[in-house]
């Protein structure tokens, strides 16, 4: 059974404040992902891997294609989704790691990670204890855990962005270069988490550059051309 499939999927920016300049960006080959499965999304800076991890979040519209998400028992067609759709697809279907994690002013690191698990029904205690397990497994000292992280390096950020897409039991990963700002140890924990996370059989779709970083992770590629995009 397929947990995400992908077809004829095209995006193009409209770009407003330039009298509706039209920005064909993404033209996306068609593809399947299977439960337990692992994908790196590769191709050249502007080919449209971000844009493609948003229209499956649903963050982006797509003008024309399909996404679908295998999503309680149910296909969801997620490209033509109405937004109370997608946002209990985000609950318990798919999470999404952007390359920058979203600061709240004054909500705690611990809290920001365990936001997602509360909000599958975990209790309090439950969610803060994945959350501090979570943290210190990426190398995030329990002294940081109470301290929003508007404050911490980028690569602190980064794992803590991570953790949060880790915490709850969605069975699809969307990762936007988790290991982009990290170096080698602390990407070496993040890649153990990802691979924890595909032998629990959940799927990942994710966006790397490093080319043995996607021989150890990923089952394949998926090649975005830049031609594709812009053509
Ligand atoms: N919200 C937006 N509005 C207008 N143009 C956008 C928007 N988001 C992305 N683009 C454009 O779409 C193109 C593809 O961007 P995207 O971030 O998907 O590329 P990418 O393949 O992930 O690149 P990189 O490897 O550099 O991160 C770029 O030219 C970018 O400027």
């Amino acid at each position: 059974m397929n947990l995400l499939e992908v077809e004829s999927l095209e995006k193009t920016f409209t770009l407003h404040l330039r009298g509706g300049q039209r920005l064909p960006t993404l033209r996306a080959p068609d593809f399947q992902l299977q439960a337990g499965e692992c994908v790196a999304l590769r191709g050249p800076s502007g080919a449209g891997k971000s844009t493609l991890l948003r229209c499956v979040f649903g963050s982006y519209r797509v003008d024309s294609g399909s996404i679908y998400l295998h999503h309680q028992q149910q296909c969801l067609e997620l490209s033509r989704a109405d937004s109370r759709s997608i946002l209990d697809a985000r609950r318990w279907s798919m999470a999404y790691a952007s390359q920058f994690l979203r600061v709240i002013p004054r909500v705690s690191t611990l809290a920001i990670v365990a936001e997602p698990a509360l909000l599958q029904g975990k209790s309090d205690t439950e969610a803060a204890a994945r959350a501090r397990e979570l943290l210190l497994r990426l190398n995030i000292p329990l002294a940081l855990h109470h301290l929003p992280p508007a404050s911490f390096s980028g690569g602190e950020q980064q794992r803590v962005n991570v953790a949060r897409t880790l915490i709850g039991t969605h069975p699809l990963l969307l990762l936007d270069e988790p290991t982009a700002s990290l170096d080698p140890a602390n990407a070496a924990l993040i890649l153990a988490e990802i691979r924890r996370a595909k032998e629990n059989g959940r799927s990942i779709l994710l966006i790397l550059h490093d080319p043995q970083q996607i021989r150890k992770l990923a089952d394949r590629e998926l090649i975005l051309a830049a031609g594709d995009a812009c053509s």
